[in-house]
């Protein structure tokens, strides 16, 4: 089988997104080459309120071993909250990732239950390898929050940003930690919650018989939770996907989570999702 090369999985299998006519349209845009389309910047509705975010006290909840989580409810009020969660479905390149797992003689192709997009300037850990590594940079409207969320959470800087789109409650993300090499030990991470509430459900790895209880947050329109610590060493997390005809099982919800990578050579997982025939597809 083929193998693609990072560039070529970040290019959208489908066309580029067309013009929109709209009521209120982005004023302007930010270009990259490796953009697959120039990427809207935040409107002053929501540009102006980010700096000026009403103060919010966290909830520390370190009440678990090796947990320690700061809660922000809500992080970014509501009105802020669904304007941006609606801009960025929108304006964002969104894609389901695709792969192939080969178990002897049995192929399973695997669709990612989610839409996902990433930026972030990466270093080249591996100078010698073939695949030429073409980094999104974080594009200004998510820029914009992420010089909002360093300033409340301070001394935290992330480098790297992750995007999830769950379309709807049939989306979701199975349990795991985000302990990738290149976050480096006790990797801080801060990750916004737009649109539709969702549980968030964390349990223990519970080696050595700690005694752990399991943690379930429902994480409204414009909460944030910051994993610090020993937290990704010794807990998984996840959402479920949500069942049900109405309500919140039926709208869409949006992640970011800003990360720091700071171990060139630790982007293995981005190079295996390519190497495994990753295939990204845009949202229609
Ligand atoms: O959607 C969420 O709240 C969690 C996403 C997540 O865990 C991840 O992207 O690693
Ligand atoms: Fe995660």
């Amino acid at each position: 089988m083929a193998k693609r090369t990072l560039e070529s999985f970040y290019k959208p299998i489908s066309k580029p997104k067309k013009p929109r006519i709209e009521d209120n349209p982005p004023s302007s845009y930010s270009r990259h080459p490796s953009y697959p389309f120039a990427i809207a910047d935040l409107p002053p509705s929501i540009a102006d309120a980010l700096p000026d975010l009403p103060a919010t006290t966290p909830r520390s909840i370190t009440n678990q071993p090796h947990l320690d989580l700061l809660y922000y409810q809500p992080f970014i009020p509501s009105t802020t909250a669904q304007e941006l969660f609606h801009f960025l479905r929108r304006e964002l390149p969104f894609y389901r990732v695709q792969y192939t797992i080969r178990r002897g003689p049995t192929t399973t192709q695997i669709t990612t239950p989610r839409f996902t997009t990433v930026f972030g300037q990466i270093p080249n850990p591996h100078p010698t390898h073939q695949i030429q590594i073409n980094p999104r940079p974080i594009p200004p409207c998510l820029d914009a929050l992420r010089q909002r969320i360093e300033a409340a959470t301070n001394g935290a800087a992330y480098n790297f940003c992750l995007v999830n789109y769950y379309a709807s409650g049939d989306d979701s993300i199975a349990y795991h930690s985000d302990d990738e090499r290149f976050l480096g030990p006790n990797p801080c991470i801060a990750s916004l919650s737009l649109g539709a509430k969702r549980d968030f459900l964390m349990k223990h790895k519970s080696a050595d018989g700690v005694e752990a209880e399991p943690v379930k947050l429902a994480l409204a329109d414009g909460d944030m939770v910051v994993m610090r610590g020993e937290t990704q060493a010794n807990w998984l997390h996840s959402i479920p996907k949500r069942r049900g005809s109405r309500g919140e099982a039926r709208q869409g919800r949006i992640n970011i989570t800003f990360r720091r990578a700071v171990v060139p050579g630790g982007t293995e997982n981005y190079y295996r999702w390519s190497e495994e025939e990753g295939r990204m597809v845009e949202i229609s």
